[in-house]
């Protein structure tokens, strides 16, 4: 049996720009950081208190403070991204088809779960996902396998028996460790930032893609 486990954010929507944006402000402009978008882009992937953690340190902010600053960059992303809302070119089919054929699906994602809910909930794709795993259900995010074995134990299907669709390297290397092969969109990072990882399949641009459309 196969197996699909969607990455969310800059996967299935291409909305890492508005992630980046708001890391930005609340990083640089609210606490004081100078980071530049390199560091930003390159720092933002897993939970948010572990993105916090891995710029400022571990002992920088209480929970309750990790929590509102995580609160207050989720606000700002789905406020200046709302209008742009949209699934990648081709998933409406690629999920459509993947259903009718019987393949289950699941969200393996580390955003917060009013983020899951604001993407799935707007574009009325909800009922394509048979599990949905959010920051809030794993210990630790991506590179952290646990993003990806909770969503295959959920669907029960093994984890060689899953395809993960990705856009970042850690999230790559969170499949790798959870032991399922990738297909990576470079909606957010060139092929080179890959060069590392073996459990790759394919790179595409979008879901209109010949490999990702074969797969079903
Ligand atoms: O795991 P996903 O769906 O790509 O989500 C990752 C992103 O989710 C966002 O909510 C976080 O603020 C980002 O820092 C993180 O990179």
């Amino acid at each position: 049996m196969k197996a699909f486990i969607f990455d969310l954010n800059g996967t299935m929507v291409n909305d890492m720009p508005y992630h980046a944006k708001a890391w930005t402000r609340i990083a640089n402009q609210e606490l004081g950081g100078n980071f530049t978008d390199t560091e930003i882009k390159n720092n933002m992937y897993g939970k948010n208190a572990e993105v916090l953690i891995r710029l400022f340190g571990s002992d920088r902010f209480t929970d309750a403070e990790m929590d509102k600053l995580s609160e207050d960059k989720e606000e700002q992303y789905r406020r200046e991204y709302k209008d742009e809302l949209a699934l990648l070119p081709g998933l409406t089919e690629f999920l459509e088809r993947a259903y009718q054929a019987g393949i289950p699906m699941a969200i393996g994602s580390a955003a917060i779960p009013s983020n899951i809910d604001f993407v799935l909930d707007n574009l009325n794709i909800r009922h394509y996902f048979k599990a949905i795993v959010s920051a809030h259900d794993v210990t630790h995010s991506k590179p952290d396998p646990e993003s990806f074995t909770k969503p295959a134990a959920l669907l029960g299907v093994k984890p060689e028996d899953c395809i993960v669709f990705e856009d970042v390297p850690k999230g790559a290397e969170a499949a790798h460790n959870a032991g399922m092969k990738a297909v990576i969109l470079t909606t957010t990072h060139p092929i080179e930032d890959f060069a590392d990882r073996d459990n790759i399949l394919h790179f595409a641009v979008d879901f209109n893609d010949d490999y990702i459309k074969g797969l079903i």
